[in-house]
This record gives C-alpha cells, sequence and structure tokens, in this order.
C-alpha cells in the first residue's frame, strides 16, 4: 500500500483516469505506471519498454490484462510508457530532465483512424472522451471467448430470455455478460450498465452508450425502422473503434448474450449483423445464433412455415451454429399441441399445408417443406422460463454448441470430515 502522503511521480494523471474507468484506485496506476521493479535504472527502463508495449507481449498472453487497460494511445501506450518511465526515474533518483529525455525503443505504430461519431451519446459522459484510456492492439484476439447472439422477431422474448439466463446463471454461480444492443430498449431486467462500468458483480455493454435511437429520431428526424437501422449501420461502422475497446474488458472464457433488436431486416439482408458476427470471430469468439420463437406460431402450420423461413433466412445470413428456441411455453395450454410442430416429418407439413390452402398452392408447399427439411430447420427447443431445469437445459445445449466448458478443469474440493458430518 501507498502511504498517504506519497504523491505518484507522475502526477496522478493515470490513477485519476484508471480509478473512474475500474473504480480501483492504485491498483491499475500501479501495475501500469509505477511497477516496474527492475533491480537497475537500466532494468527498470527496459521493463517499461516491455510491460507498455502490447504486440510482444500479447504474444504468451502474459500481462494482457493489465496491458489493454494500458493509459497508452493507438501508438505504443506512450502514456503508460511517460508514467512507468517516470516511475522507475523516481526509484532511482534519476533526474527528471533525463528521464523526459528517454524514449521508448520502438518505431511509432500509425495511428488508426477515428471515425466520427455524428449522434451524441445517450448517456451523460462523466469524463471527456480523452480522458479514457485506449489499448494499443485493437487488432489481436486475446483468447477464446463465448457468445450467444440472442435474435428472433419483436416480442418473441428475447430480452425475458436474456434477463432469465441472468438469474439462473447467477443462481448457478457462473458469469455470464449481458449485452444490449437495441439501440431503442427502453428498459432491462438484467442490470445494464450506464456511463462508466463497474467490474463487479459482471460487466455489461450498452449499444445506447455509443447511440440511441431516440437521439437518432430527434436529431435525423426519422421513424422507427429507418432509425433503427441508421443506427446499426452507425454500430457497424465503429466495430473497430467502440466495440473492440469495449470488447478488451473481457478476458479469456468470457461468455456474452447478445440480446439483439428484433427487425426481420437485420437478420434477412441488412448486414450489421452479420459484420458484427465476423468481427466476434475475429476476435476469437465462438458464437452461437440463438433464434427465439413465439410458441404461438406453433398452432397453425402456416405460421410455423413463416416463423421456420424467418429463421432459415438468419441462419443463412449469419453462417453460425444455429439453436431454435420456442419461447413462452407456459402460455401454451395443450402441450401436445405442439409437441407435433417440435421435430415434424416434412410430408406431415406439406399434408397439413395443403389441407389449409389452396389447390394451386401445392406445388410451392411441397417445395417449402422440401426447403425446410433439406436445411434440417425443423427442430426447435421448447422453453418454459418458469422452469428452472428448461432453462438449464437450453442453456447446456447452446454450450455443447459452442463448445463451452469443455476445457474447463474438473473441481476437486478436499473431504472435511466435519463439514461432512
Ligand atoms: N408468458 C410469457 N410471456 C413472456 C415470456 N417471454 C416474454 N414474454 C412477454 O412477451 C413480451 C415481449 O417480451 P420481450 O422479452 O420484451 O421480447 P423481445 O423479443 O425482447 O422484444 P423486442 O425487444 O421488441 O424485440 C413481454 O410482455 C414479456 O413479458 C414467457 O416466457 N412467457
Amino acid at each position: 500500500m501507498f502511504p498517504k502522503d506519497w504523491t505518484p511521480p507522475c502526477g496522478n494523471f493515470c490513477t485519476k483516469k484508471y480509478s473512474n474507468f475500474v473504480q480501483i484506485p492504485w491498483r491499475i496506476f500501479c501495475k501500469k505506471g509505477c511497477d516496474s521493479d527492475g533491480e537497475t535504472w537500466e532494468e527498470c527502463k527496459d521493463e517499461c519498454n516491455e510491460i507498455c508495449y502490447k504486440d510482444p507481449v500479447l504474444k504468451d498472453h502474459e500481462w494482457s490484462y493489465y496491458i489493454d487497460r494500458s493509459p497508452g494511445h493507438d501508438n505504443y501506450s506512450m502514456e503508460c510508457f511517460r508514467a512507468c518511465i517516470s516511475g522507475c526515474g523516481f526509484k532511482f533518483n534519476v533526474l527528471q530532465e533525463m528521464v523526459n529525455q528517454i524514449q521508448p525503443n520502438r518505431p511509432p505504430k500509425p495511428q488508426t483512424e477515428v471515425k466520427p461519431k455524428p449522434i451524441p451519446q445517450h448517456s451523460e459522459p462523466t469524463t471527456a472522451s480523452d480522458e479514457l484510456p485506449c489499448s494499443s492492439a485493437q487488432s489481436e484476439p486475446l483468447g477464446m471467448g463465448f457468445a450467444q447472439l440472442v435474435i428472433g422477431p419483436a416480442g418473441s422474448g428475447k430480452s425475458t430470455y436474456c434477463s432469465s439466463l441472468y438469474e439462473h446463471c447467477v443462481a448457478a454461480r457462473r458469469t455470464i455478460h449481458i449485452v444490449n444492443l437495441d439501440p431503442a430498449a427502453e428498459q432491462f431486467n438484467y442490470p445494464v450498465a450506464m456511463g462508466t462500468f463497474s467490474f463487479s458483480p459482471s460487466l455489461f455493454l450498452d449499444i445506447r452508450e455509443l447511440i440511441s435511437l431516440d437521439d437518432v429520431t430527434e436529431e435525423l428526424g426519422l421513424g422507427p425502422n429507418g432509425g433503427l437501422l441508421y443506427c446499426m449501420e452507425h454500430f457497424e461502422d465503429n466495430l473497430d473503434d467502440w466495440l473492440a475497446d469495449e470488447l478488451e474488458n473481457y478476458l479469456d472464457d468470457d461468455y456474452l448474450i447478445f440480446d439483439c433488436p428484433g427487425q426481420i431486416e437485420l437478420f434477412s439482408h441488412v448486414p450489421a449483423l452479420k459484420n458484427f458476427v465476423e468481427h466476434l470471430k475475429r476476435k476469437n469468439f465462438n458464437v452461437c445464433a440463438v433464434y427465439l420463437l413465439d410458441s404461438q406460431f406453433m398452432t397453425d402450420v402456416t405460421k410455423y412455415i413463416s416463423g421456420c423461413l424467418a429463421s432459415l433466412s438468419a441462419m443463412v445470413q449469419l453462417e453460425l451454429p444455429h439453436v431454435n428456441i420456442l419461447s413462452k411455453m407456459d402460455l401454451v395450454p395443450n402441450k401436445k399441441d405442439v409437441n407435433d410442430y417440435l421435430n415434424p416429418e416434412a410430408s406431415v407439413l406439406l399434408s397439413e399445408l395443403n389441407q389449409h390452402m389452396a389447390p394451386q398452392f401445392a406445388k410451392l408447399n411441397k417445395a417449402l417443406a422440401e426447403l425446410i427439411d433439406d436445411f434440417s430447420m425443423v427442430n426447435f427447443i421448447p422453453l418454459d422460463l418458469r422452469k428452472d431445469s428448461s432453462i438449464a437445459y437450453v442453456l447446456s445445449y447452446i454450450d455443447n454448441c459452442i463448445q463451452f466448458g469443455e476445457d474447463a478443469e474438473v473441481k476437486i474440493r478436499d473431504f472435511d470430515p466435519e463439514e461432512d458430518v
């Protein structure tokens, strides 16, 4: 611990930023700014070069956690280097003028272009954007992460699914992080952080910190659908800036749940979600599309086919492992009514379709039934949020799809006879 009257040699600069950012005063500052522990001035200087230089350090993933939070700009964390080197100067009583002349032993990296954000942020920023740290290796993947992309028509229960999953995981002492990707969202049952984030109990991300539908409709005079598409395009434009920075807060093995907007355009022809998924893949995330369909669709074969086709369109566009969930099972009075649709034969679908429609549609019906059958789409997992076992089943099914937990170590607890009496 630092004595109370001790002043950091670089004038509290990093400390203020980082205590704001992570709400752990000193810790990041010490690690990044003044904790270079070489035995001599020369060794200390070399350590600054190493600590504040992200790319080679990432090769073995050592330090990556700290490096991500270095107070540097894109050109190799220069601020980190200055803070570190002044720490060494302080430690070895080197004159400030000499310390100021020390330069990192590497060529400057070209600055990445930061795209302008045309719409002001939804939340009041507590600090100017240049007060927040940026990272120096935005394109480097940090290790394997896992993600669910929760999609489906408006009102199909996506946000409710996310909050139930969150509650389930809290009870099971498992950590997941919910990310709101709906710029039109107004309220959530799961915690969503606004402004700076906190480490505890979990990290949350919210697209409304980048752009919100209210701001867009107000400032650009767009309607709700046009506004949403504008927001998603803006999000797409900022994948390498805003999202990359935000994602760097997540560590290896982190599990993110993306709660997406329900506009069908987003998973039929607008490329925003597709490019977002590609971005996640580049960041080394195993992603699974979780498509929610309201169980009310299952009461009628024609609605069912339309639900299947929308899901199929998402599957083809996103090119991800795809899990279909039948939501709101508690609203289905007779489970037998939907059982027939969970895994039906194409021939059964076809005959039902033919019964419901005029004879001139027979060929079309046949083609649709075959299409769905060809893509193995006719497969839904029912989800009843009242039952914990149902949530657990869906979660383990998805975990399996994205290979989550395959490398997890078996937890062994020492036998304590007194405790077990
Ligand atoms: N009975 C019942 N109602 C549900 C369930 N899931 C969601 N709902 C209700 O369905 C409505 C829509 O749920 P949301 O979770 O907001 O749906 P969404 O897909 O996120 O909607 P958008 O954000 O508009 O796309 C809400 O009134 C929920 O309370 C469920 O499992 N059972």
